[in-house]
């Protein structure tokens, strides 16, 4: 028998988001796989009880503009929010753009979480392959939704926060 090792584990569906007001923010490159991976992290929220009205989407253009779209996001009148959640879907081309743009998109979200003191959930997916980022956003058949975990973990992490 084969040992499923990778993933997130168990999730605790006892988390009561009814009382969470969650922003997302996503690039706008590789619509197909973003539009998944929203789709995906909007049906976790609202099975944790957050209210649709509770959940904000916004657009950035690129992935390497989540980290200043979440921070504007997170200090606008349409918060505060509990948690937010930024999606991306970086995919490898022919040059370096790819590294520079994962490696420092993915420390500058990091960072934000502790300038703004809310949960920032790292919603960028690092493909090599547009296959690997498919596979990713559970549109390849039996395949798992990525954005389903980021859904569960802004959950988590706006309650333990905020208790
Ligand atoms: O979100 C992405 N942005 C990409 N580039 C745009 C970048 O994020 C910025 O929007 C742009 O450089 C302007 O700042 C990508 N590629 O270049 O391949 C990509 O794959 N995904």
């Amino acid at each position: 028998m084969s040992h499923q090792i990778k993933g997130v584990g168990k999730l605790d569906t006892a988390y009561d988001g009814s009382n969470l007001k969650i922003g997302i923010v996503h690039a706008r490159w590789n619509s197909t796989v973003i539009d998944a991976l929203i789709k995906g992290a909007v049906e976790k929220l609202k099975a944790f009880g957050v209210k649709e009205s509770n959940i904000v989407v916004s657009s950035v253009p690129g992935s390497y503009e989540l980290p200043f779209g979440t921070k504007v996001l997170a200090e606008s009148k349409e918060g505060p929010f509990d948690a937010l959640i930024s999606i991306g879907v970086l995919i490898k081309g022919e040059t370096m753009h790819f590294e520079y743009i994962s490696e420092s998109v993915s420390h500058s979200l990091m960072k934000l979480q502790f300038d703004i003191n809310k949960p920032v959930i790292f919603g960028l997916l690092t493909c090599l392959t547009e296959e690997q980022a498919l596979a990713r956003a559970g549109v390849v058949e039996g395949s798992h939704n990525h954005g389903e975990d980021w859904g569960a973990a802004a959950v988590e992490m706006a309650i333990k926060h905020n208790a």
